[in-house]
């Protein structure tokens, strides 16, 4: 809701109302409306101060309601718009946030004053949408085209300061900014407002507009390849250029009705209420990060290469300050550990394992992914690893190994079974087109840092190659399931990944990082399949990619039924951020639910009857129970499902 209230010295004051954050419901939007006709038929007042309670100005539109039939007509563009012709100036005074829609509200009102410490932002983009309401045909024409593509493309949040130097805030103040605003207002009773109106301005013009959109356009192909957001944004402000006003918003909404009704919107937003449940993880016992307290270190191990350039790093400061976050109450040695859901596996160049022993002699696992040098910069820089930590932080039992490995075997096997199946590796390479399945791809990168002799120790430790293999067993079976001997084969011939210069792919040398596919895979898979009888076939993008992303999914649904994770937002949490799925497609588990849980299992059902030697295509009886409710939503899963004892 938003109150009104009568102040002296002819003001009135509308103050959004709605915790956590302020967020723009239908009833905060009635009652600033209607906050505002109230201020406007009262001919005592001259001037309207809007703010938000408890220190926060607005986080923009409730994100809830872009899955209601509200968002269709959220009217806030046509009240953004009232408050700029209001005859009465309207000061809004920020303080915490004013995000998207809280944003446009603040460029809606003629001046804008902000405590130093407010963040302002168009965040829209990373929640599949764009600012449409009028935010991407205001703030051109406030700041201009390149200032206003940056932010409204990249998401990106700024401090009052850079705000204000942009030329979004009017004034930046280090106390109270109601109390300034108010005063503020007074002095401006009776001035002018047509050049305060936004929408009456035109949008600065620059040389080489044209040049500049391309280059943008180009840059946001490559910064996030697959999402329509960014691009639609850019259209939209392109339209602040081509258009009047009145135009520009018409086409601004339209270009917001196709994101707001996109798959990829939902999936980005439901990723944003993931993440969050995701965080609120405690433990039968009531061990949360909330109970959490700060413990002591006695010893630090980090495994891994480059270990002495880590050491010497500022990353083990990084590490330090992460690990007196780690909980008091959780313990290693029992059931339970918490687990960090590694970074992004983009453009990996080390992985860390840290193993720490705190004060009271619990062991903890950290798995630390360092990214490339430009985001190793920016990581290093901008964020502290007690952040990352916080945001990325997941429970599972048993260690991660569980979950992260559970996953990176099923989805090897998934694509191993069928790369010696296809004619050319190359084939399937080009044929996993759309990003989800680029995981695949990356998880032989991921194998080939990590070293594929690590794994083919494990497969000789359980007997699975080698020596301690019992004569006379079938290269392609163990027992009664299909093996898959090519990884042992290329550890046979030396080739251990990077650290050998080859793998699963070449590189540039031992130890490089410039990879490229290597004809002699090819050529060797052309014998294996000759050598086992393989018939060459031309596997369908279709098959490849249900058998590869269908078994992980089945595995994700085991993994909930006996417990181990505690819901399908942690699972698609740790895919998130552990393995670089495309936040688009919200995560495996929202996947499932946008395919529909009955036609998984009816392909999973199929490809087992093909394949009844791979145990990973046989449908988890979670599932099963799942799909005989139709394709409930994933809210319900749990309750249908039934939840089994927790093992966290
Ligand atoms: C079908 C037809 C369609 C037709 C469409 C027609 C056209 C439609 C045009 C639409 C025009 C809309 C234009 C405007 C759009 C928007 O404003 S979208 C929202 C933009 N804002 C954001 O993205 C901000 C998101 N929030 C944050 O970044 C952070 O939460 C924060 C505000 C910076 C606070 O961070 P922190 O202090 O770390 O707390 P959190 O844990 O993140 O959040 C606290 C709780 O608040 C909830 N929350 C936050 N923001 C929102 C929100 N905008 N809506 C709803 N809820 C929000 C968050 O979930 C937390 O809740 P709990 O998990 O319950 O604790």
């Amino acid at each position: 809701m938003a109150e009104y209230l009568r102040l002296p010295h002819s003001l009135a004051l509308i103050r959004i109302r709605n915790p956590p954050v302020n967020a723009i419901s239908p009833a905060v939007l009635y009652g600033i409306k209607e906050g505002l006709q109230k201020a406007v038929s009262d001919h005592t007042v001259k001037a309207i101060v809007i703010s938000g309670a408890d220190g926060k100005f607005c986080a923009g539109v409730d994100i809830h309601v872009f899955s209601t039939p509200w968002s269709s007509d959220t009217g806030l563009g046509d009240l953004v718009d009232e408050m700029q012709r209001n005859k009465k100036p309207v000061v809004a005074a920020i303080e915490g946030m004013a995000l998207g829609g809280g944003l446009e509200l603040a460029l809606g009102s003629h001046y804008r004053i902000a405590h130093v410490q407010t963040e302002t932002g168009f965040p829209e983009v990373t929640l599949g949408i764009l600012p449409g309401a009028r935010g991407t045909q205001l703030l051109p024409r406030l700041i201009g085209i390149p200032a206003a593509l940056d932010l409204i493309t990249s998401g990106r949040c700024i401090l009052a300061g850079e705000a204000f130097k942009l030329g979004i805030l009017d004034k930046v103040v280090n106390s109270d900014p109601l109390e300034k605003g108010i005063k503020f207002a007074r002095t401006i009773l009776d001035q002018p407002l047509e050049c305060r109106r936004i929408m009456n301005k035109t949008v600065p013009n620059v040389p080489n507009m044209d040049a500049i959109f391309s280059e943008v356009f180009a840059k946001v192909r490559k910064q996030y390849p697959g999402y329509i957001a960014p691009e639609t944004c850019i259209r939209a402000v392109q339209a602040s250029v081509k258009h009047p006003y009145e135009v520009g918003i018409k086409e601004e909404k339209e270009l917001a009705v196709y994101l707001v009704e996109s798959g990829q919107a939902r999936a980005l937003q439901y990723a944003f209420f993931a993440e969050r449940n995701a965080n609120k993880w405690s433990t039968p016992s009531g061990v949360s990060w909330k109970t959490a307290s700060v413990r002591p270190i006695s010893l630090v191990g980090v495994l891994g290469k480059h270990v002495g350039e880590f050491l010497d790093s500022p990353h083990l400061h990084m590490v330090r300050a992460a690990i007196y976050l780690v909980p008091s109450g959780v313990k290693f040695c029992g059931k339970h550990i918490a687990v960090l859901a590694p970074l992004i596996l983009i453009q990996v160049h080390e992985l860390f394992i840290l193993c720490v022993r705190t004060g009271d002699g619990n062991f903890f696992f950290f798995f630390f992914v360092v990214l490339g040098p430009e985001l190793r910069t920016y990581t290093l820089s901008h964020s502290t690893s007690s952040q990352l930590i916080e945001m990325e932080n997941i429970l599972v039992p048993r260690g991660w190994g569980e979950v992260v490995s559970t996953f990176l075997t099923i989805s090897n096997n998934g694509t191993m079974n069928i790369h010696v199946q296809v004619l050319c590796r190359h084939t399937v390479f080009s044929s996993l087109r759309d990003s989800i399945y680029v995981i695949y791809i990356r998880n032989f990168r991921v194998s080939d840092l990590a070293g594929l002799d690590v794994g083919w120790k494990g497969r000789k430790g359980q007997g699975l190659t080698g020596p301690a293999l019992p004569p006379g067993t079938p290269a392609r079976k163990r027992g009664n399931i299909r093996y898959c001997p090519i990884p042992d084969i290329l550890c046979e011939s030396g080739r251990f990944g990077q650290k050998t210069g080859k793998g699963w792919y070449q590189y540039d040398k031992p130890l490089g990082r410039i990879h490229k596919p290597d004809p002699w895979l090819s050529k060797f898979l052309s014998q294996y399949r000759e050598t086992y009888h393989i018939e060459p076939r031309v596997i369908s993008q279709d098959e490849i990619l249900e058998r590869c992303l269908y078994a992980l999914i089945n595995e994700a649904f085991r993994i909930l039924g006996e417990g181990i994770a505690a819901s399908p937002e942690h699972i698609d949490v740790i895919y998130l951020h552990g393995y670089g799925w495309p936040r688009y497609r919200g995560g495996p588990m929202f996947y499932a639910s946008t395919v529909g849980l009955s036609t998984i299992l009816e392909k999973l059902q199929k490809y087992y009857r093909q394949n009844p030697d791979i145990p990973q295509l046989e449908p988890s009886n979670y599932l099963k129970k799942l799909a005989a409710h139709g394709n409930p939503p994933l809210k319900e899963w749990q309750r249908l499902a039934g939840t089994p004892s927790s093992k966290l």
